[in-house]
């Protein structure tokens, strides 16, 4: 059930942390994701884009192709890893061949790559950010939507749109599955008018041994 915490394999008081999960609305598909302790005090309700099979692909893909059209992109920019199934489908439904992927991982041909360094909830440390010089091209002058799974720093969406800038495209949207409490809004500044996500999760906190939604990190929308 969408925004709604499910407890499998609870046993009178005794629940493990696993088996929490959270209904999500995606667009109008139900999705349930497993709730995953990131602190002692903390936890996120994990999506891995890559889990979900070929049919959520072509959902969120077609989705968001739908809010982005309208803003007019003639390239689509995706963040390694998770966000290139994004970036792949996204692309497909706005009938767009080429796409770019920003890398993490500093590859052979990516010496001289544009850099910035980025930090993420699911990753430890700092991680950096790389575009290759040869796709400026297809970036510089061009109508560019920044994709990637989801939003909940903001870290990752800011150095790619800031990394696309670099590379002289003018972006006009950010498109996201998940958008994930609010901490991205503040990092985004004023950019953060321009993401389109197709959801929304909290974060939780341990409430007497269980997960619950931090109410400040809701859809406030959705009360
Ligand atoms: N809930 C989440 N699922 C997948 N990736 C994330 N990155 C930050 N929060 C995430």
């Amino acid at each position: 059930m969408p925004g709604r915490l499910q407890n499998k394999n609870c046993n009178m008081e005794i629940c493990m942390g696993e088996a929490q999960s959270w209904g999500v609305d995606v667009a109008g598909l139900e999705v349930e994701l497993p709730i995953i302790p990131i602190q002692p005090n903390f936890a996120i309700s994990l999506l891995m884009v890559i889990d979900h099979g070929v049919g959520f692909g072509e959902h969120i893909g077609r989705e968001l192709a739908r809010r982005l059209a309208p803003l007019r992109p003639e390239i689509v920019v995706g963040t390694a890893t998770l966000g290139i199934p994004v970036a792949i489908e996204v692309s497909r439904h706005l009938e767009i061949d080429r796409y770019v992927i920003l890398q993490k991982s500093r590859k052979i041909h990516l010496d001289d790559a544009l850099t910035k360094t980025i930090t993420s909830i699911t990753s430890h440390g700092e991680q950096r950010l790389l575009l290759d010089r040869r796709a400026i091209p297809l970036l510089a002058g061009r109508r560019t939507v920044v994709v990637d799974d989801v939003v909940a720093t903001g870290s990752s969406l800011k150095g790619s749109i800031e990394l696309a800038r670099e590379a002289g495209a003018i972006v006009v949207g950010a498109g996201v599955i998940l958008t994930e409490a609010h901490a991205w809004r503040a990092v985004l500044g004023s950019d953060a008018d321009l993401v389109r996500g197709l959801g929304h999760i909290p974060q939780f906190e341990n409430v007497a041994h269980r997960w619950q939604p931090i109410a400040a990190t809701m859809d406030p929308n959705r009360g």
